[in-house]
């Protein structure tokens, strides 16, 4: 399972630490929260932190979008050095243009979705898609409970992938530790979001806690 530190729980006067530490412990990838107050009721920060953190890691940039207009990101986004760009189903009408787009701009897709939508608003997409982020909380705060109704959804979901011969990542995002993460993998998800887990104590003895309690399951 790949493991996704999410800055949201870093310490922001020295994230460039926070982020190396995370990338030595052996992460696979970095997740960058963007909140424009509007879609979630918060504000994290934006494409200036996206583009001072490239330079630092070699980490691929897994950015979570979490605003009212995505396609308006893309392109800046792309520029500034991202690898998946995420953009939640409930934002757009146009959720089949916008995985054009972000493709157009050679990043991978992702489409995430509330703990409250279902599976049906993105079965179109499926095919097309590089990674579904299935919200274990609802968005917005680093820190919050995991919902374990969201289980039934990620099992659902890799059902259809296996049937459709889908290709797509499973991601998770929300309360995860080294108990929720096993859930989680063991209800098919391949990449798991943590943030207050990991950054609230050693980065890298969490990010083994979390790798030790994912692969225990697959023995
Ligand atoms: O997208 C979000 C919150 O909206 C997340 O990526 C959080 O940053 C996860 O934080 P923890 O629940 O792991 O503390
Ligand atoms: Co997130």
């Amino acid at each position: 399972m790949k493991i996704a530190p999410s800055i949201l729980s870093a310490n922001f006067a020295d994230l460039g630490r926070d982020v190396k530490q995370v990338e030595e412990a052996g992460a696979d990838y970095l997740h960058i929260d963007i909140m424009d107050g509007h879609f979630v009721p918060n504000l994290s920060f934006g494409l200036p932190i996206v583009q001072a953190l490239r330079p630092v890691t070699r980490l691929p940039f897994d950015c979570h979008l979490m605003v009212t207009d995505p396609s308006t990101y893309i392109q800046p986004l792309s520029k500034a050095g991202a690898t998946v760009i995420g953009f939640h189903a409930e934002a757009t009408a146009h959720s089949y243009r916008i995985v054009q787009q972000i493709k157009q701009a050679g990043c991978q897709a992702e489409i995430v979705l509330n703990p409250g939508t279902s599976l049906a608003t993105v079965e179109e997409i499926l095919p097309l898609v590089d990674a579904v982020l299935l919200m274990t909380v609802n968005p917005g705060f680093g820190g919050q409970k995991f919902l374990p109704s969201v289980l039934k959804k990620i099992r659902r979901l890799a059902e259809i992938k296996q049937q459709q011969h889908y290709n797509f990542e499973i991601e998770v995002d929300g309360g995860i530790n080294d108990q929720t993460i096993s859930y989680c993998r063991q209800a098919g998800a391949t990449v798991a979001v943590a943030g207050s887990f990991v950054f609230t104590a050693d980065p890298a003895k969490q990010i083994q806690l979390l790798r030790q309690a994912a692969e225990a399951e697959q023995l």
